[in-house]
C-alpha cells in the first residue's frame, strides 16, 4: 500500500471491464494508433471551423463593403446635386460663396472618380485610391473593404454595371467641372451676360438631367448588387454548412465504424488474452494493493492455493505468504524498483501446506486501482533437489550419516566452542575388524547392508548432542561433546563395542562383527582438527594391535610404533607399482625317486627400507588392507610364466603350486584371474596347484566350497595347506574337491620322536592314500624326519632338507639333480 499513489503515474493502464485483462498485455489491433487518429480528427474540425469562420468574416466584410458603396453613393449623389445647385446659383448671382460651395460639393464625386480610376489602372496606386475615397467622404474603416470588393468583383455582373454607371456619371461630373471653369473665367472677365447665363444654366440643366437617371440607376444597381451578394453569401453559407454537415456525418459514421471494428478487435484480443492467461502454465494473480484483495486469479492459481474462484475473490493475498517478513521485503523491493523478478519466497495454500515459489511482480492499474500483477512458479521440486544435493554433499549416501566433510565441519565448530569455553570433547575413531574379509566373503551387497546396520547401532548408542559420521569404507567416527573425562569416554566406547557384539542378520545369515576404537580428546591429545583425527586413528591402531574388539586412548608412547606401522603399510601399498616383489620357489620332492614333483611359489618383498621382507610379515597386512588381491594376482601370473619357461627348457612334467589367501579365494574374480593366468602363460590347468589354508576353509566352508568348485571346474589342482591345524580336517577332505594334502610343519617337526605327531602324519598319509590324494609332508629339515614321514606313508616332502626357496633361474638345475639331500 505504501507509496502506491506516489507511483501511480508509472503504473500500466488496464481495461476497466470487470474481469478483463490488463491492457498493457493486450496485443495491438491493425487500425491506426488511437492517438494519431484523434489528432487528425481534431485538425480536421479546426480546419473546418477556420474555413467557416474565414468564409463568414469575408462574407460580412463583402456585405459591409457593399454597404459602404451604398453609403458612398448616397454622399456622392447628394454632393453632385449640391454641386449643380451651387454652380447654377453662381452662374446667376456670381456670388463667390456659391462657387466655394460648388467646389466643396464637387470634390466628393471627383475624389471617388480618382479612386475608381486608380483601381482601374493596371498597377493600382492604393494610396491614391485611398486618398480618392477619403475625398469622396467615405469612412476610413470602409475603404479597405471597398478596394477589395472593387478588385475582386469589378467584372462580376451587378458590380460591373455599377462601375459602368459610375463611369457614365463621372463623365457628366467632368463636364460640370468644365462648365464651372468657363463660368469662373467669364466672371473674371466681367461676364457673363444674360445670354451666356441662360446658356450656362441650360448646359448645367442638361448635365443634371443626364445625371439623374444615371444616379438613380447607379443607386438601384448598387442596391441590387448588395442584395445579390447577400443572397449569394447566404446560399454559399448554406451550401458550405450542408457540405460540412454531410462531411461531419460521414466522418462520424466512419469513426463509429472504426470504433466498432476496434472494439471488436479489442474484445477478440481480450478474449484470446484471457484464454491465454487462464490457460497459462503458471499461477497468475492481480492483487489490489489498497486492501490485498485478489481481484483476479487464473485457474492455475486456484489449483496452487487450493481455492475455488469464489474463495479466491474473498481472500487476501497476505494469507498465502508463510512468512510476513519475506512478504514485507518483497513489497519493499516493489516499492523501490517498481517490479521484482524471481523473488524466492515461502508460501502456503489454503490448507496450510507450505511450498517455495519464485515470484515476479509488477505494479499495474486495474479497474481504476493500484494493483500488483504477480506470476509465481512453484519451485518445491527444485528446492527439494537442492536440499537433497546439499544433504548428499554432507552425508554418506550408503548410511545417511554425516560424511567426512560434515564431520570435519562439526569438529571445527566443536574446537572453536571448546577453546572459547575451555571445555573438553573427544573423537572416537571406529574401525570394523576384518570387515574387508566379510565384505569379500559375503559380497558387496551384504557388506553395504552390514555398514548400514552398524551405522544404525552407532547412532542409537550416542547422545543427541554427539555426532556419528562415516569417514569412508569401514571407518566411523563419533564426535562426543559435553562429556566428562576419560571415564565417560571409556563407558561410551564400551557401550559401542557392546552394541556391535550382537550378530547382525543379513540375508538370513548371522554375521558377527567387532570393532576397534581409538579415542583422542581435546585439549590433551591435540588442539587442532588434523591432530585430533590422526591421534584417534593411531589409538585405533593400538586397539587393533591389542587384539581387536577393544578401545584404546591415545598416548604419545604408542605413537612411534603406530607410525612405523603406518609407514610400513604405506610402503607396502606402492610396492607392486614399484616392482618390489619377487617370487622364490621351493621344491617338493618325490620321496621314492628323489626327483622333483613340483615347486611352491613363495613371494618376497624387497623393501628398500628394511631389505627382504618375508610373507609372514606383510601378507596379513596386505590381507587386511586388501592389497593382497593385486599381489596374489601378480604372483599367480609370475609363477605360471616361470613354469612355462621351465617347460620350454625341457622340464615338461613340472607343476607349480601357488598360495592363495582367503580374501583371494572368496573374491569373485579369482576364477577369471586363474583362467587368464593359464591363457596368458599357456600352461595346462592341471600343471597349476592352488594352496588354500585349512583355517580359511573352516572359517567360511560354504564360500570356500563354492569358490573351490568353480576353480576345480577350470581343471586346476587344489591343495589344502597346513593340514591338521584346523578342527574339521577330516570333514574338509570329504567336502572339498581336493587333490593334495600338505601336512603342517608342526607335526613333521615332532617326527620321529613324538609318537602323537608320528600317529597324525601316519593317519593323514593313510587317509590320503585311501582317498586318492597326494600327501606332502611340510618342513622336513632332517634326514630322520625324512625317513619318518616316508615310513609313515607320505609320498612327497618339502623342506630345507631338500632345498630352501630359491630364485626361478635355479629350478632347472635343481630339477635335473637327484634330490636326495639338501641342494644348497
Ligand atoms: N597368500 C600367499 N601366501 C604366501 C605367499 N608366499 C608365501 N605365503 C605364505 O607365507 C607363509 C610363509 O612363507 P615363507 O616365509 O616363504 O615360508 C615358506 C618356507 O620358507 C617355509 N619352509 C619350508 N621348508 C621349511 C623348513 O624346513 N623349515 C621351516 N622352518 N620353514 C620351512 O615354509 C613356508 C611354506 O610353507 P607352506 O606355504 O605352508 O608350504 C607361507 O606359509 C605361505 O602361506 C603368496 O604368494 N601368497
Amino acid at each position: 500500500m505504501q507509496g502506491a499513489d506516489k507511483n501511480r503515474q508509472t503504473e500500466s493502464s488496464v481495461a476497466q471491464q470487470d474481469g478483463s485483462i490488463p491492457r498493457a498485455l493486450t496485443p495491438s489491433v491493425s487500425a491506426p494508433p488511437r492517438g494519431r487518429r484523434l489528432v487528425l480528427i481534431v485538425w480536421l474540425f479546426v480546419a473546418i471551423t477556420v474555413a467557416v469562420l474565414g468564409l463568414a468574416i469575408q462574407s460580412m466584410e463583402l456585405l459591409a463593403a457593399g454597404r459602404s458603396y451604398i453609403a458612398g453613393e448616397s454622399i456622392w449623389s447628394k454632393s453632385q446635386k449640391e454641386a449643380v445647385i451651387h454652380l447654377a446659383r453662381y452662374v446667376r448671382d456670381r456670388d463667390a460663396a456659391d462657387l466655394a460651395a460648388y467646389e466643396k460639393a464637387i470634390a466628393v464625386p471627383l475624389g471617388d472618380r480618382d479612386a475608381r480610376l486608380g483601381l482601374e489602372s493596371a498597377t493600382p496606386d492604393l494610396a491614391r485610391v485611398r486618398d480618392g475615397f477619403l475625398r469622396g467622404r467615405n469612412h476610413p474603416d470602409d475603404i479597405a473593404g471597398m478596394i477589395r470588393l472593387f478588385q475582386w468583383f469589378h467584372d462580376a455582373g451587378p458590380m460591373a454595371e455599377v462601375i459602368r454607371l459610375w463611369s457614365e456619371a463621372d463623365k457628366a461630373i467632368v463636364e460640370l467641372t468644365v462648365i464651372a471653369a468657363r463660368v469662373r473665367e467669364s466672371v473674371a472677365a466681367g461676364g457673363p451676360d444674360d445670354g451666356e447665363v441662360q446658356r450656362y444654366l441650360r448646359e448645367i440643366r442638361q448635365i443634371n438631367d443626364r445625371l439623374v437617371p444615371i444616379t438613380d440607376s447607379f443607386s438601384a444597381t448598387l442596391g441590387d448588387a448588395q442584395r445579390t451578394a447577400q443572397r449569394a453569401i447566404i446560399t454559399l453559407m448554406l451550401a458550405v454548412s450542408a457540405l460540412f454537415l454531410v462531411a461531419g456525418v460521414g466522418i462520424s459514421r466512419r469513426l463509429l465504424r472504426q470504433r466498432d471494428v476496434m472494439e471488436g478487435s479489442l474484445r477478440e484480443s481480450e478474449a484470446q488474452l484471457r484464454q491465454l492467461v487462464e490457460s497459462a502454465p503458471l499461477p497468475l494473480l492481480i492483487v489490489r494493493r489498497r486492501d490485498e484483495a485478489i481481484v483476479y486469479a487464473n485457474s492455475r492459481a486456484h489449483q496452487q492455493f487450493g481455492v475455488t474462484a469464489a474463495q479466491a475473490r474473498t481472500s487476501k493475498a497476505s494469507e498465502f505468504y508463510a512468512d510476513t517478513t519475506m512478504r514485507d521485503a518483497m513489497i519493499a523491493a516493489i516499492d523501490r524498483d517498481g517490479a521484482i523478478r524471481d523473488f524466492e519466497v515461502e508460501m502456503r495454500d489454503r490448507h496450510g501446506q507450505r511450498f517455495w515459489a519464485v515470484i515476479s511482480s509488477q505494479r499495474i492499474r486495474y479497474q481504476g486501482d493500484s494493483c500488483l500483477l504477480t506470476a509465481l512458479h512453484n519451485i518445491d521440486d527444485r528446492k527439494r533437489l537442492q536440499d537433497d544435493m546439499r544433504f548428499r554433499a554432507f552425508h554418506d549416501a550408503l548410511t545417511g550419516l554425516p560424511n567426512r566433510a560434515s564431520f570435519l565441519d562439526a569438529l571445527d565448530r566443536a574446537l572453536k566452542v571448546a577453546k572459547r569455553n575451555e571445555e573438553r570433547f573427544s573423537v572416537l575413531f571406529i574401525d570394523l575388524d576384518r570387515f574387508k574379509v566379510i565384505n569379500d566373503t559375503l559380497g558387496h551387497f551384504a557388506g553395504d547392508r552390514l555398514l548400514q546396520l552398524v551405522a544404525e547401532r552407532l547412532r542409537e548408542g550416542v547422545r543427541e548432542s554427539d555426532l556419528v559420521a562415516r569417514l569412508g569404507g569401514d571407518e566411523f567416527v563419533i564426535l562426543a561433546t559435553g562429556h566428562g573425562g576419560p571415564e565417560d569416554m571409556s563407558r561410551l566406547a564400551e557401550k559401542m563395542l557392546h552394541h556391535l557384539e550382537n550378530p547382525f542378520s543379513i540375508d538370513g545369515r548371522e554375521v558377527g562383527l567387532t570393532a576397534s576404537i581409538g579415542i583422542a580428546s581435546y585439549p590433551d591429545d591435540g588442539d587442532d582438527l588434523d591432530e585430533l583425527v590422526k591421534n584417534a586413528d593411531i589409538a585405533m591402531y593400538q586397539a587393533k594391535e591389542e587384539g581387536r574388539n577393544a578401545f584404546s586412548f591415545y598416548a604419545p608412547s604408542i605413537n612411534k610404533l603406530t607410525l612405523q606401522r603406518f609407514d610400513f603399510e604405506a610402503r607396502l601399498r606402492g610396492a607392486l607399482e614399484r616392482d618390489e616383489f619377487m617370487v622364490q620357489y621351493q621344491p617338493v620332492v618325490d620321496l621314492a625317486t628323489g626327483r622333483l614333483r613340483n615347486v611352491e611359489a613363495l613371494v618376497r618383498w624387497r623393501d628398500p627400507k628394511s631389505g627382504l621382507v618375508m610373507p609372514a610379515e606383510f601378507i596379513p597386512i596386505a590381507e587386511e588392507t586388501g592389497s593382497i588381491l593385486a599381489i596374489g594376482r601378480w604372483v599367480l601370473e609370475r609363477a605360471c610364466r616361470d613354469l612355462k619357461e621351465w617347460q620350454s627348457a625341457g622340464l615338461l612334467d613340472m607343476r607349480v603350486a601357488v598360495n592363495v589367501s582367503a580374501r583371494q579365494v572368496l573374491h569373485h574374480h579369482l576364477v577369471n584371474e586363474v583362467y587368464e593366468a593359464l591363457q596368458n602363460s599357456g600352461i595346462l590347468p592341471d600343471q597349476l596347484e592352488l594352496e588354500i589354508t585349512e583355517t580359511m576353509m573352516v572359517h567360511d566352508p560354504a564360500g570356500a566350497e563354492r569358490a573351490l568348485r568353480s576353480l576345480k571346474a577350470l581343471g586346476v589342482r587344489l591343495a589344502v595347506d597346513d593340514f591338521g591345524t584346523g578342527y574339521s580336517s577330516l570333514s574338509l577332505v570329504r567336502r572339498f574337491p581336493l587333490d593334495t594334502v600338505k601336512i603342517d610343519r608342526s607335526f613333521v617337526s615332532g617326527c620321529p620322536s613324538d609318537p602323537e605327531s608320528m600317529a597324525i602324519v601316519q593317519a593323514v598319509a593313510t587317509l590320503g592314500r585311501m582317498l586318492g590324494l597326494a600327501v606332502i609332508a611340510e618342513g622336513v629339515e632332517t634326514s630322520p624326519q625324512r625317513l619318518a614321514v616316508a615310513a609313515a606313508g607320505c609320498p612327497f616332502a618339502q623342506g630345507y632338507l631338500f632345498s630352501r626357496p630359491v630364485d626361478a633361474h635355479r629350478i632347472p638345475h635343481i630339477a635335473r639333480a637327484a634330490l636326495g639331500t639338501t641342494v644348497q
